[in-house]
Parts: C-alpha cells; sequence; structure tokens
C-alpha cells in the first residue's frame, strides 16, 4: 500500500519539494495550514460576534478576534503566494541540475540517444517553459490554493462536528463523492495522454521551426511561411480541443453531483435552521455552523486534481530518467593507465556494433588494425559506419562484442578520462560554443601562445580576437561563416595535440572548406599531426589520398586496405569511387574553365 502511494507521480512531487528548498517546503507547508484553517476560524469568530451582540456583551474582543483572523487571511494570501512562486522557481531549478547531471555525467551518449527514454526527456526538457502547461512557479500556487481549500474544508467540517456528528459526514461526503462523479468529467490526468502530448510536441515544433533563426532559410526559401503558420494554428487548435475533450463537464455526472450536494445541503441546512427555531441553538452557534457549513464546499472537486498532475508528471519523469539514463550512458570503469598510448598500434578485433539491440549492427564483426603513428582514412558510403567507427574509439559506446584493443589492451581496460585526454576529434557536427574564440579553440583551458599556434595551423589566424564571442547577441560577438567554423574546430583538435592527445579524429574536418584552402589546410594538419595516430573519415579523394593507409567499409567490415597506389592498382571499390569523383571534378573544371590542382 504504502509503496503503490510512493510511485505515485503526487507522492514524488512532494518528496521533491524539501530536496530543492527545505527551508521554503517547511513555510510552504506551514502557511498552507495557517491559511487552511483560518476559515473556519473565522466562521467561529462571526459566531462569537453575532453571539456576543445577541446577548448584548462588550464587543471589543470578538470584534478584535475576528479582525485578526480577517486580516491573517488577507494578509497571508499574498505572502504564500510568493512563497508558492518560489518554491516552484526553486524546484524547477533543482529538476533541471538533476536533469543536467542525469545527461551529462555517464561517460558513455547511449543514454541520450535511446528511443525509450525520448518521451521522458521531451517532458523533462520543456516542462518548465510553459508550452505544454504552466511553469512550476505558476502551478505550485494552483497546488497550494487546492490544499488551502481541502484543509479549509476539512477544518470547517471539525466546527460542524460540534453541531451534529452525522452534519459533517453528509456535507463532507457529498462534496467528496464530487471528486469521484466528476472525476470523468474534468479529468485533468487526460491532458497527459498520449494524443495531447502529440499534439503538444507538433505546436511546439511547429512554434520553433518559426521562431528560430537556423530554419529561416529554407523557410522562405521553399515558401513554407504559411505552412508553419497553418501547422502551429492547427496543432494548437487540436490541442485545445483535446484538452476541452479531456476537461469538460460531462452533463450526467455533473447532475448527479449537483442532485448530491443540493441534497446534503438541504438536510444540514434544514436542521441547523430547526435547531435554532427550537431555541437549541444560540443564534451566535447557529451562525458558526452555518457559516462552516458553507465553508465544507471547499472540499469540491477542483483544480488541484489537474494542477498537481501537470506538476507531478515532470519530477517523476526527471527521478526516471536519472537512474535510467546512468544505465543507458553507463561504461565499465577501466582503472589501467593511458600514458603515451597507442605505442604501437590500435585494432580493432572482431568487433560488432549496433545502436539498438533490435536494430541490425552498423560494424559486424570488423577488423583493421592502425599501427601507431601512421594515418589512416576511412571511406565508404553513407550510413557505412564511418562516424561509428570514430565514437567507438572515443569510447562513447562499447561494442556488443569483440574488442578494440591499444597496445593490446581492451579499451574498457583503460580508464575512460585517461584515453580520452590522449584522443582528440573534429566531428562532422562540431560544437560552436557560444563563447569567445579561446574558449572555443581550448575548452578546458590552454596558454595562448598553444591556441595562437592551433588557430594559425588551421589557417584560423586573423578571424577574430581571442576574446571576441562567437556567436550575436553577445557584446562584440560575431558569428562565422561554415569553413570558417570549421577551421575553429580544426584548430580545438589541434590545440588538443599540443596539449598531450596522441589520436586524432578528423570526420568530415574540410567538408566546408573551399577546394583550395581544403588541399592547404589539409597539408598543414598533418604537418601538425605527424607524430599522432590520425584517423581521417571523409568522402573527398583528395585530401583522402594523402592519408598513409585507406581502408573501404562496407557492410560493416573492411572490404580493402592499403596504400592510395595499392588501392587504385586493385581496381576495386576504391577506383571506382576515386575516378568517379575524378571525373566529377574534371567536368566541373572544364564547365567554370578553373584547373582544380586537387587531384593532380
Ligand atoms: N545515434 C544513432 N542511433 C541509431 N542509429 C544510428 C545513430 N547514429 C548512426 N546510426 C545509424 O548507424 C549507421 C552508420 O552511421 P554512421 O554515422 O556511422 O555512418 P557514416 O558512414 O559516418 O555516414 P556518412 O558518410 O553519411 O557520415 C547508419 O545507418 C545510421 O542510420
Amino acid at each position: 500500500m504504502l509503496h503503490r502511494l510512493r510511485e505515485r507521480n503526487e507522492w514524488k512531487f512532494f518528496a521533491a519539494l524539501p530536496h530543492a528548498a527545505p527551508g521554503l517546503t517547511v513555510a510552504w507547508w506551514a502557511g498552507l495550514l495557517l491559511r487552511g484553517l483560518l476559515p473556519a476560524a473565522f466562521t467561529v469568530a462571526i459566531g462569537v460576534v453575532t453571539g456576543a451582540v445577541q446577548r448584548g456583551d462588550r464587543l471589543a474582543l470578538p470584534l478584535a478576534l475576528a479582525g485578526t483572523v480577517f486580516v491573517l487571511m488577507q494578509v497571508l494570501t499574498p505572502i504564500h503566494q510568493a512563497v508558492s512562486a518560489t518554491l516552484g522557481d526553486r524546484t524547477a531549478a533543482w529538476l533541471y541540475d538533476r536533469l543536467t547531471e542525469a545527461c551529462v555525467r555517464p561517460p558513455g551518449i547511449g543514454h541520450l540517444e535511446d528511443a525509450r527514454l525520448a518521451g521522458d526527456l521531451t517532458l523533462a526538457r520543456d516542462f518548465d517553459t510553459g508550452m505544454t502547461g504552466p511553469p512550476l512557479n505558476i502551478s505550485v500556487d494552483f497546488i497550494a490554493r487546492g490544499l488551502v481549500d481541502l484543509i479549509g474544508g476539512v477544518a470547517c467540517a471539525a466546527v460542524l462536528a460540534a453541531f451534529a456528528w452525522w452534519a459533517p459526514v453528509v456535507l463532507a461526503g457529498a462534496w467528496l463523492a464530487t471528486h469521484w462523479l466528476l472525476r470523468e468529467s474534468a479529468v485533468w490526468k487526460d491532458r497527459n495522454t498520449e494524443p495531447v502530448r502529440a499534439a503538444e510536441r507538433d505546436a511546439e515544433y511547429a512554434y520553433r521551426l518559426a521562431v528560430q533563426p537556423a530554419p529561416a532559410k529554407e523557410l522562405r526559401l521553399f515558401g513554407l511561411a504559411d505552412w508553419v503558420i497553418d501547422r502551429f494554428v492547427a496543432r494548437r487548435t487540436t490541442l485545445h480541443a483535446l484538452q476541452y475533450e479531456a476537461t469538460r463537464l460531462r452533463e450526467r455526472p455533473l447532475a448527479w453531483s449537483l442532485a448530491l450536494v443540493l441534497g446534503a445541503n438541504v438536510v444540514v441546512f434544514w436542521a441547523i435552521a430547526h435547531a435554532a427555531s427550537d431555541g437549541a441553538l444560540t443564534l451566535g452557534r447557529a451562525v458558526a455552523f452555518a457559516s462552516s457549513a458553507v465553508g465544507v464546499s471547499m472540499i469540491a472537486f477542483g483544480g488541484l486534481n489537474w494542477a498537481l498532475d501537470g506538476a507531478a508528471a515532470p519530477v517523476a519523469a526527471v527521478l526516471r530518467l536519472g537512474p535510467a539514463m546512468e544505465r543507458g550512458g553507463a561504461l565499465r570503469a577501466g582503472t589501467r593507465s593511458a600514458a603515451a598510448m597507442p605505442a604501437r598500434e590500435i585494432r580493432f578485433r572482431d568487433v560488432t556494433f549496433a545502436y539498438d539491440d533490435d536494430a541490425p549492427p552498423v560494424l559486424d564483426r570488423f577488423d583493421l588494425t592502425i599501427p601507431a603513428g601512421t594515418s589512416l582514412a576511412v571511406v565508404g558510403q553513407n550510413g557505412a559506419g564511418k562516424t561509428t567507427l570514430a565514437k567507438l574509439l572515443c569510447r562513447l559506446y562499447d561494442p556488443q562484442s569483440g574488442t578494440i584493443e591499444i597496445d593490446g589492451v581492451d579499451l574498457r581496460d583503460l580508464e575512460v578520462a585517461a584515453w580520452r585526454a590522449r584522443v582528440t576529434a573534429v566531428f562532422q557536427d562540431f560544437t560552436r560554443f557560444e563563447l569567445p574564440l579561446r574558449e572555443n579553440v581550448a575548452p578546458a583551458g590552454a596558454p595562448d601562445d598553444a591556441v595562437r599556434g592551433a588557430l594559425a595551423a588551421a589557417g584560423a589566424d586573423g578571424l577574430a580576437s581571442l576574446d571576441t564571442v562567437l556567436a550575436r547577441g553577445y557584446e562584440g560577438g560575431t558569428d562565422l561563416s561554415g569553413g570558417q567554423w570549421q577551421r575553429v574546430a580544426l584548430a580545438r583538435a589541434l590545440c588538443a595535440v599540443q596539449l598531450g592527445a596522441g589520436v586524432v579524429l578528423l570526420d568530415e574536418p574540410t567538408a566546408q572548406l573551399d577546394v583550395r584552402g581544403e588541399s592547404e589546410i589539409f597539408d598543414r594538419v598533418l604537418a601538425a599531426t605527424r607524430h599522432c595516430t590520425t584517423i581521417l573519415v571523409s568522402h573527398r579523394f583528395s585530401t583522402v589520398r594523402h592519408a598513409d593507409r585507406i581502408c573501404v567499409v562496407e557492410g560493416g567490415r573492411v572490404v580493402e586496405l592499403g596504400t592510395h597506389d595499392e588501392l587504385m592498382s586493385r581496381g576495386g571499390r576504391y577506383r571506382t569511387m576515386f575516378e568517379l569523383q575524378a571525373q566529377r571534378f574534371a567536368a566541373d573544371a572544364d564547365e567554370e574553365g578553373v584547373a582544380y590542382d586537387v587531384l593532380a
């Protein structure tokens, strides 16, 4: 029973509050209790005043009592609302901290790409943006109001018990029944159904397409402005229709509720009136009991369920994500030092890897040896698994079977951080940090001389001062072209080499560079990484041919391996691909009348 209760989202929500802000939570509950008790106290105070008037007693004390309660009611509400808003903010911050930890801490990245966690991740990531429901600083106040009403109703029922034990039972029972009767009518939890979530996701996506700069080009070029607006309006309309459907009052339960509540009130009020007219109740007590009978109505079904449901769902999602992501991104912790590795070779031995247990493997019993200090180019069709090789070598995932060995040692036995300090990479989708140029080149810090040297080797000197933020919207900030950014990413990798990395992974590192720039930069990069083990993934054969050896990956395996000359004379896949590209470049050159020297 207790276990089931603890599994409920609502429990998790209330349990999270003291973790987020212990002092505020105590103040919130205390304020809540006081606010809940004050209406009942007011009914008693009004009864006392009425009784004193009837008896002709002095009114100073009763009035002071009623006045104090009234003023407390007025003053406490805004103060408690402020406490609720702050508690909501602190809880949201606590949840975001946990989510950030859950995303960033695992050494692997499988948890961020696991489709089974995507729903929770979206909910947890966006819950406080106000797109899918009120942000927590508002919903905590909704919840407070609901709980104040509930406590107030129960307190009034307790006062009413002084009249007759059965009166609060009948009245509170009737009002409580509305929770059960109307649960189908205003099942706010229906707002968290899959269709509602899907409509929310769609609406939000259309909104982001409209307001973010990145899609702006295609929206205009392909005439999609109306499409986006229509899509947004349609999705929001669907969303509102679903939400209305989920929350509208349905007639029959409503009629039942009205009949029940009306009947209970008639019985109780009739009994109070009867007792008063019989002289069994003084006027003061009759007024107090009548007001508390009215107060019991605060127990009625209201917005609490909806607010609690909306606020509790993301809390539960974040708490679920913590352990799920830890598992999803976990890697076996190795302990062996990676200093000066690889000294001999990197070897993929019989490696099989799939992103999903159900998906076909990307690498299937993959075998490849890369001698230390040499460069290897990896070529193959889109989706052949070239980037996956790089990710495995960074140990962002572990293979399902087989081993990656560094100088004969299983990569899983090496200390992850120590190995990663030996590896650097330019990924296809490298990160453009909204930071100064200096931090873009050396995110973990490096002497300015090293940063400048790396920028020069990547042909990126003179781009901007080291202090210039590479993003618009910052003072003195600037943005770079795609090719300029790529040079910065190359500089980042080269700077890491200066700081001790010995394995360099270059995944399409020159894809955005102009052809002449590419050739020149690549020569410089090779010079700067001459002593390193370099793995280059590229579709540009003009770049590829500079590597010591080239391997062609197809069907999850190496199908050809050798130097450029060896592979050309073998007349296999490599030669076919090379010649296809050479013909295309030759044709381009003829058309434009430009003598590109890239394949010379
Ligand atoms: N995070 C992922 N989750 C699931 N599947 C993935 C993921 N990343 C890649 N894949 C799949 O794995 C396969 C290999 O992808 P990979 O990025 O390694 O190919 P690639 O050879 O680098 O391709 P390209 O030349 O287009 O860059 C593809 O079929 C791709 O759809």
